[in-house]
């Protein structure tokens, strides 16, 4: 199966974050294909990957950054795909500052930004899956399953209180 979402991460510093978004895919059965690329330190490549995102299949772009977090939103520029922003918790402002670069586009060019840290790598790979499962009904079943263990999971939690 082709590949539908690219996961890219500013620095492999990202990754611990980031990995979490690439377990729901697999857990999910979704192709996907991760890779360091940064606005910043690597802007030829961040053109090129965005530029030929569409032609490549690619459905959705899973993007983290900390800090000054520019990729998410540079990407989004240059491609039509939906883009989700990770904001990756950052050691001197706690991931506020990646999530006020991601979050704050100018109106025209839409990121969807995920909570700071560890739980908006999961939700990022739970929405870009939904977006997926919106035209697939395989993945949306797979979703819903998911979903609904989780359901099962916290009724079950009251019994060992
Ligand atoms: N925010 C960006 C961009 C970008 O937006 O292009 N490129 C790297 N970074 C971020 O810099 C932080 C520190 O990176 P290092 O750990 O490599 O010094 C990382 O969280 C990365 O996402």
């Amino acid at each position: 199966m082709s590949v539908k979402v690219g996961v890219i991460m500013g620095s492999k510093s990202d990754w611990e974050t980031m990995k979490l978004a690439c377990d729901v895919l697999d857990e999910l059965q979704i192709p996907y294909e991760k890779k360091v690329v940064s606005a910043h330190r690597t802007p030829d490549l961040m053109f090129e990957y965005a530029e030929s995102a569409v032609s490549r299949g690619l459905k959705v772009i899973i993007a983290g950054a900390g800090g000054a977090a520019h990729l998410p939103g540079m990407v989004a520029a240059k491609t039509i795909l939906p883009v989700i922003g990770v904001p990756v918790k950052s050691s001197s402002l706690s991931g506020l500052d990646s999530l006020l670069s991601i979050v704050q586009m100018p109106g025209g060019i839409p990121v969807a930004t995920v909570a700071i840290g560890n739980a908006g790598g999961t939700n990022a790979g739970l929405l870009a899956a939904q977006m997926i499962g919106a035209y697939d009904e395989d993945v949306q079943a797979r979703v819903q399953a998911r979903r609904d263990r989780v359901q099962q999971e916290v009724l079950e939690s009251s019994e060992t209180l």
